[in-house]
């Protein structure tokens, strides 16, 4: 059992000034565990790893627990690790033994020594976000506070000393690449710090100004005296269908602090700032997604991984080579045919807009939560526009069959990682399915459902290899558990929680039981996918 170490080792030093973290070079990464009061607060006596962890391959089973996933359990469950801290090692295994996998790896252990404590979230118990000790199925759906219009601030509140707010203008290319700098150097990693989400410009272009954008909601903080950027957080404008109500409301992403002013409290600060923003816009619920355990999940997804090329994703240690596996074996494992199979399969265009949104819109209605697109939506998400000299984020395929319907659709987005300090490679092209839809869902059995899906499934990995992607990514969302495994994907490391700002919905079903496998019986709820 790995020691809480994050937790117990924190030594408090004084706060990084302005200066200092001018004088970092972006890709350092030495994190001071400094007491600042960026909320009025005064010290972080904790330390939570704060991260939408992108999925890695996991060798885990689970009869035995390997470190990766003890590590999981405790980066996940602050409250827990606090606990078994000086405990003795009979101890701590006899109380994991009573609790379940799947539930101390999301984070959500009921156990005696796992509840979760709303106090230990200093911040987040004062926000309008379900409680862990609420029961579940006695409060109806609807705003966790009420909506006032009047006690909107019209300020953002201060900063502490030397940084400044800015509204960043993601029109101007200098601005666009000031965020993407910030991201390319202090987003997300996985948790060994072997990856780090590397986001385009094309991709945050893409992203960031979705139909309906605002550019008050692209938030950034900067060093008062040199302008420096060393935080973001950003909003687009979504309508969300939860159950059978309809929220406007923002999603939130791409929160990201500069590595010399972590465990300042500052995200407290611009998740307010951000609040207050869309509260000024009157949206008064949002939705995100991150790797960390928050008050409180409405669901939770697991990563899946497809190898297109093993042997680079071996190179960088995101695949394992299974002990009684060869790299040749496992090269031939993950072959796949040049040529797609799917009569009628081709790429989306304009006048298949019309199609794509009445197709998707009425698939996207099976689940519990989805976005309600319309058609101007529907032609920003999907269609491809081939804008020299930027590179490519989407692709989307659509299946015409003889009387010339769209029967099918699928999409994948690129997304690539840094790979940290291999010596071979620096990238790992990455291909994560976005949405889909087929008319089998509607007219035939679950078991057509499922053989239509993997034979558009395997067609989107066969172009997604000839497109030079290493890997394809996808959640335990939509109906992806009918084909993950038949695909080849195998179960990340990583998990995905979904949370609603200001909406109070019972658990909707994340695709995983409760061992953390693959949930095929009941499926997923979810039918949002975040990027
Ligand atoms: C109506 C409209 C509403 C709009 C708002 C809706 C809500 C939006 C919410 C945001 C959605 C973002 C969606 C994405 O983009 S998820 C991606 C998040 N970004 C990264 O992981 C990038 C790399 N990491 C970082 O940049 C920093 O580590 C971050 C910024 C994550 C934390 O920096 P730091 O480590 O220096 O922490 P702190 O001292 O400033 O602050 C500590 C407090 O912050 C709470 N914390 C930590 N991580 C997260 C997190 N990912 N979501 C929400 N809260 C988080 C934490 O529990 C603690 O509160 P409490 O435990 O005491 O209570």
């Amino acid at each position: 059992m790995a020691p809480p170490q994050e937790e117990s080792k924190l030594v408090e030093q004084p706060a990084a000034t302005p200066d200092e973290v001018d004088a970092e070079s972006d890709n350092e990464a030495p994190e001071t565990e400094a007491a600042a009061a960026g909320e009025g607060s005064t010290t972080t006596k904790k330390k939570k790893k704060s991260k939408k962890s992108k999925g890695k391959k996991s060798a885990a089973t689970a009869d035995a627990l390997p470190t990766s996933v003890v590590e999981e359990v405790v980066r996940n469950n602050p409250a827990l690790a606090n606990e078994m801290q000086g405990m003795e090692r009979a101890k701590v295994e006899e109380m994991l033994r009573s609790m379940k996998l799947q539930e101390l790896i999301t984070g959500m252990a009921t156990g005696a020594g796992a509840k979760k404590d709303m106090a230990s979230y200093k911040f987040w118990a004062t926000q309008p976000v379900p409680r862990f000790d609420e029961p579940e199925q006695e409060i109806p759906d609807g705003p966790v506070r009420p909506n006032n219009p009047d006690v909107v601030p019209t300020e953002a509140d201060a900063l502490i000393d030397g940084f400044e707010w800015v509204t960043m203008d993601l029109t101007d290319d200098a601005q666009m690449t000031e965020v993407y700098d910030l991201l390319t150097g202090h987003y997300v990693e996985d948790q060994e710090a072997m990856f780090r989400f590397n986001y385009s410009a094309s991709f945050l272009n893409w992203a960031l100004k979705a139909p309906g954008w605002l550019k008050e909601w692209h938030v950034g903080v900067r060093v008062a005296s040199s302008k420096r950027l060393v935080a973001f957080i950003s909003g687009i404008p979504v309508k969300v269908r939860v159950r059978e109500n309809t929220l406007r409301c923002s999603e939130i992403n791409f929160l990201c602090i500069h590595k010399k002013l972590r465990s300042k409290r500052l995200t407290p600060v611009l998740i307010k700032e951000i609040t207050r923003r869309c509260n000024l816009e009157k949206v008064w619920s949002a939705i995100h997604t991150a790797g960390i355990v928050l008050p409180k999940p409405v669901s939770t997804c697991r990563y899946y991984h497809r190898s297109l090329d093993w042997l680079k994703l071996y190179e960088v240690g995101f695949s394992p080579l299974p002990p009684n596996s060869t790299k040749a074996r496992q090269i031939t494992r993950y072959h796949l045919p040049n040529q797609t199979k799917t009569k009628g399969l081709r790429e989306m265009e304009a006048k298949d807009i019309d199609a794509v949104h009445d197709l998707l819109t009425r698939y996207l209605a099976r689940f519990d939560m989805a976005p309600i697109f319309d058609k101007e939506e529907i032609e920003y998400w999907f269609l491809h526009q081939d804008a020299p000299g930027k590179e490519r984020v989407i692709w989307t395929y659509v299946v015409e069959d003889s009387t010339g319907k769209v029967t099918d659709m699928f999409s994948f987005y690129s997304l690539e990682s840094s790979v940290i300090g291999n010596k071979k490679h620096d990238t790992i092209r990455a291909a994560y399915l976005f949405y889909y839809a087929t008319e089998t869902a509607f007219s035939k059995t679950k078991k057509d459902l499922k053989v239509r899906l993997n034979e558009l499934i395997n067609d989107a990995l066969i172009l997604a290899k000839r497109f030079n992607f290493d890997v394809f990514n996808g959640l335990t969302l939509l109906d992806n558990t009918l084909f993950l495994q038949e695909q080849k994907f195998g179960a990340g490391d990583g998990q995905l929680h979904y949370y609603l700002f200001n909406w109070r919905t019972k658990h909707i079903r994340g695709g995983i039981d409760e061992n953390n496998q693959i949930d095929d019986k009941n499926g997923s709820g979810i039918g949002m996918v975040m990027l």
